[in-house]
């Protein structure tokens, strides 16, 4: 190849090129139901009070700008896995939970799937939910696995697919890695009874099957960060290594501060001391080490007992406004008399609706509404306020009837 003559444009991505495609839309109504990145009601980005104190205090200590070291602040990873785990986690009291900081909860998937790649073979499998977050496939591919589906989303009952779910687990071979999504499912808003969390728990366990949680949403989701994480905590209850990626990026609202965390329950404390040994080789050759700003923001608030109050009621505040949201597009869409059920825009969880709309529907209220959301008929409801949601069931039901 001469230089770089031979190389093809790539396909926007999914998800944020349509907030690429939003920001050149010149249209006074344009509305960006995309990206899933919260919103007030008045439609901007949010920074959250109790991270303006964080920022505040951060300053004061006049932190250097060293490196954190491959596996991150410590005190951020601390408090990340007990924000995750529970305090009085007998696994963090045993030291079994390796734990690193990552760039995100993307950088957290990445480096989970090397460490697969790497320990369970190049091309061995990790089972995804049918649908899932559409960048989770790419970053498994990309990290050497063979990407298969299970059964999750039922278009007929707009509902789980609890059965189907249940015979993909039994049937895929022994100790095969399943991705589960701890709590407000990415795309569809739909998560497990707890009933079936436990179900789920119990064949997983049968089937040695390995346990990967992404935990993009924990707080985002009920608006309490204990109940998010109810499912995490009942499979470790119940014996299970898990792997889990966590994010701060929506929870926090600290999108572009990139700041997750990868965790591995072990055995003992030392196969975690393995395991974090090789964790930190796969990241010192990926991006060496994250970036501390964001880490030592979530450090302050999460030790701070204060702070913390103040954050768990700032989140349950905006997963409160995207149940309103809900409520309100719900409503506005029965107001005109749809000749659609909408009862699964109240009934889901979490960040996104996951509508029902084909693509060509889809497309055709992007082009006649100029309203943006994802192909697969995902709507962000951060996008939603209480000035545009007619707007938003009007141009809908245009298209839905
Ligand atoms: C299930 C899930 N896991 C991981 C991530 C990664 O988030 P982070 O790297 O920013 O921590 C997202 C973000 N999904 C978003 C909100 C944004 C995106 O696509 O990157 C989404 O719109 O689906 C997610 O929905």
């Amino acid at each position: 190849m001469s230089g770089w003559s031979e190389i093809p444009m790539g396909p926007a991505d999914p998800i944020l090129g349509l907030t690429e495609a939003f920001n050149k839309d010149t249209d006074p109504r344009k509305v960006s139901l995309g990206v899933g990145a919260y919103r007030g009601d008045d439609g901007k980005p949010f920074v959250l009070d109790s991270v303006r104190k964080a920022e505040k205090l951060v300053l004061e200590k006049s932190f250097n700008h060293e490196y954190a070291g491959i596996a991150g602040i410590p005190e951020f990873t601390n408090l990340s896995l007990a924000f995750a785990y529970g305090k009085d986690s007998p696994a963090l009291k045993e030291n079994r939970v390796a734990g690193v900081q990552t760039l995100s909860g993307t950088g957290a998937c990445r480096v989970m799937g090397e460490m697969f790649a790497r320990f369970r073979g190049e091309g061995s499998a990790i089972y995804v939910p049918n649908p899932t977050w559409g960048n989770h496939i790419p970053i498994m591919k990309n990290a050497g696995l063979e990407v298969k589906k299970y059964r999750y989303f039922n278009p007929e009952t707009v509902g789980l697919d609890f059965e189907g779910l249940l015979s993909d687990v039994q049937a895929a071979e022994d100790e095969s890695v399943f991705l589960l999504h701890a709590c407000a499912h990415n795309p569809t808003g739909i998560d497990p009874t707890h009933d079936q969390w436990a179900e789920l728990s119990k064949l997983m366990k049968s089937k040695k099957h390995i346990a990967f949680f992404d935990c993009a949403y924990q707080g985002f989701a009920s608006g309490d960060a204990e109940k998010d994480a109810w499912a995490i905590r009942r499979f470790v209850a119940d014996g299970h290594c898990i792997a889990l990626a966590q994010s701060f990026a929506k929870n926090f609202g600290l999108y572009g501060q990139r700041i997750g965390a990868l965790s591995v329950v072990c055995n003992d404390a030392e196969e975690a001391a393995r395991v974090g040994s090789q964790l930190k080789i796969v990241i010192r050759a990926m991006y060496s080490n994250p970036p501390v700003h964001g880490a030592r923001l979530v450090a302050e608030i999460l030790s701070d007992d204060t702070l913390a109050q103040e954050w768990a009621g700032e989140c349950k505040a905006m997963a409160d406004r995207i149940i309103a949201m809900r409520a309100g597009l719900r409503a506005n869409l029965e107001k005109l008399n749809s000749v659609r059920s909408w009862e699964h825009i109240t009934d889901q969880i979490g960040m996104f609706c996951y509508t029902g709309l084909t693509q060509e529907e889809v497309l055709k209220v992007r082009e006649d509404s100029h309203i943006y959301f994802t192909n697969d008929g995902r709507i962000s409801m951060a996008g939603i306020t209480t000035e545009n949601v007619e707007y938003i069931a009007a141009s809908l039901h245009a298209v839905t009837g």
